[in-house]
């Protein structure tokens, strides 16, 4: 940037700093709030299991000490409460509204914890969803945190844009399926971070092989593993492969997943640690 800089672009060159650094966007919390890392989770497609990692790495980091919470913007698919077995309503007074605790005292805030009828689906058009994800920012009273993780819906659309451009996100973590790692949906989600300047954390290849439990021998049901390459040919620094446990979908179905003992994502969660 020149020192005679007066701030109107359309007389200097293209690649000035102060020209090419995106305007921020990015909105208040609520004075309650406090959070020192942000960290979305995404995928490309639905149902490859991002809802699961969300939960997952959060309970992690709260068995490691961490004051966590998860902001579930999947407005239309909200899987968060039926995962962690909330049935509680969230409360609220002059100052916001409240998180509800799960079981182990994660913080949660999900459209299922503020309707009435969680069974009737949520009918609103794509900026009305968006400015409902965007308030669960602005006015819930989420205290002090260390990790929040916000699910996000699958896909590029509005919603994941406006949690980038309004949120301090970090970071992401995508999450992909086997075949989906071939197709270019997943690029497309990077390929949207990478426009944001969002960092891509890490990669976690889902229902990436089954154990066989007599033989532990691994089986690569949805095929070959590809997160290996995929993230070498992105640069980036992390990946993992969780494996096809019918374990994970009794536990989500039950509501317990805090008490699923298995730490497939302990190195995720250091990792985590270690980068912030
Ligand atoms: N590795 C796995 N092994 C067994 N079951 C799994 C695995 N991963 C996910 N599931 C099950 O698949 C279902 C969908 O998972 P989840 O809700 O996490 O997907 P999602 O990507 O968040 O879906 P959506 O995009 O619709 O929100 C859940 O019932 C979950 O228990």
């Amino acid at each position: 940037m020149s020192e005679e800089c007066n701030h109107e672009c359309s007389s200097c060159g293209s690649s000035c700093d102060s020209r090419t650094k995106p305007e921020s966007m990015q909105v208040a919390p609520h004075m309650g709030t406090h959070v020192k890392h942000v960290i979305g989770i995404v995928s490309g497609k639905g149902g490859v299991g991002k809802s699961l990692v969300t939960s997952l790495l959060a309970v992690q980091m709260q068995r490691k000490g961490y004051k966590t919470a998860i902001l579930d913007a999947d407005i239309t698919g909200p899987s968060i409460p039926k995962i962690f077995g909330m049935t509680e309503k969230a409360t609220g007074d002059e100052h916001g509204i409240f998180p509800v605790n799960t079981k182990k005292g994660i913080e949660v805030m999900s459209i299922n914890l503020l309707l009435e009828d969680t069974s009737s689906p949520v009918v609103w058009r794509g900026p009305v969803i968006a400015g409902a994800v965007k308030q669960f920012w602005t006015d819930i009273v989420w205290g002090d945190i260390d990790y929040m993780f916000v699910d996000m819906p699958p896909g590029t659309g509005d919603v994941p844009l406006t949690v980038f451009q309004s949120l301090p996100v970090d970071g992401i973590f995508v999450v992909t399926s086997p075949q989906e790692l071939v197709s270019m949906i997943v690029e497309k989600a990077l390929k949207m971070s990478e426009m944001m300047h969002i960092p891509v954390l890490g990669l976690i290849e889902n229902m990436s092989y089954f154990e066989c439990p007599d033989c532990h021998e691994q089986h690569e049901i949805f095929g070959a593993s590809h997160v290996a390459e995929t993230a070498e040919k992105y640069q980036i620094p992390h990946s993992m492969k969780l494996p096809i446990d019918p374990e994970f979908a009794a536990h989500c179905d039950a509501g317990d997943i805090e008490s699923f003992n298995k730490n497939y994502l302990e190195e995720t969660a250091a990792y985590l640690e270690s980068v912030f």
